[in-house]
């Protein structure tokens, strides 16, 4: 592998009397696409958590080299908008839209982090302040298209229907301009037909976008067939790590994932 985009070395986060995170490390590469899976409660949106800003690690580091050219950059304890400034971008388990706005909007929210008027800009509305507002409202249309809701654009977000409305996030998270996008659990809540359009949506956006993309996912199907290597979380620690064929075959995953009840 080239210069890792994101480099996750030994971090772990304590809750109280709490250890939901053991010394993980793990790194994803320049236009990867890379699994984080496990049991329930292992720990794995907690990892998503530490390395968007959400929680800072109690101990390790967390560090990104976004064109993987080995400038690497420690991102410990930057907030949230930081994070995504830095290239970063996420989806959530609990779809996080805003209901009130239209599709649209939620996309135009996005690309925010990038534009550069000023408040002065924003009174006056300056050409460049108009020039800039049109090519935001272009760009989040392109966005919806991108990912099929074109015929939704001015409808507001709570009318969309559930497994749409996880598609209206990424094309969100898209607009900030990521090189790595961040999906937690994107096929939860849907039928097997909307989880293949996803799975060829999240292809097509790695090829389309030449980022790198991780996701975390309780659908194995759809792991198993579109991740270039997937990490196994099990009570906090990582427990494997490999391409899919050598984790289907890795007998502490299949411990971990058999020692369970088998809910999902
Ligand atoms: N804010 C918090 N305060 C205390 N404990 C927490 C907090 N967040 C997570 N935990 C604990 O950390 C552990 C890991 O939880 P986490 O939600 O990260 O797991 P997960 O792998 O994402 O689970 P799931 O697949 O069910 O979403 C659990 O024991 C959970 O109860």
């Amino acid at each position: 592998m080239n210069n890792p985009v994101l480099n996750v070395n030994s971090v772990s986060k304590d809750f109280g009397g709490i250890r939901a995170l053991d010394e993980v490390n793990l790194v994803v590469g320049d236009k990867e696409i890379v699994a984080l899976i496990g049991p329930n409660g292992a720990g794995k949106t907690t990892f998503f958590n530490c390395i968007t800003g959400i929680y800072t690690p109690t101990s390790g580091d967390v560090s990104i080299d976004p064109k993987a050219e080995g400038k690497t950059v420690r991102i410990n304890g930057r907030k949230p908008n930081i994070v995504t400034e830095l290239g970063m971008a996420r989806t959530f388990q609990n779809i996080r839209l805003f209901h009130s706005m239209t599709a649209l909007e939620n996309v135009m929210i996005g690309t925010h982090c990038r534009t550069k008027s000023s408040i002065w800009g924003a009174i006056s509305r300056n050409k460049a302040t108009r020039q800039e507002e049109q090519a935001v409202i272009q760009r989040a249309y392109e966005l919806l298209k991108l990912v099929d809701l074109e015929e939704y654009v001015n409808e507001l977000a709570s009318n969309i229907p559930y497994g749409k409305q996880r598609r209206l996030e990424i094309a969100r998270a898209l607009a900030t301009d990521p090189f790595l996008l961040l999906l937690d659990e994107p096929a939860a809540g849907m039928n097997p037909q909307e989880t293949l359009e996803l799975e060829q949506l999240i292809t097509d956006i790695r090829q389309q976008f030449n980022i790198s993309i991780m996701l975390i996912e309780h659908d194995m199907k759809m792991v198993m067939s579109m991740s270039d290597r997937i990490y196994v979380l099990d009570y906090g620690r990582m427990i494997a790590d490999g391409t899919p064929q050598e984790i289907a075959e890795n007998p502490a995953v299949i411990k971990a994932y058999l020692g369970e009840d088998d809910d999902d």
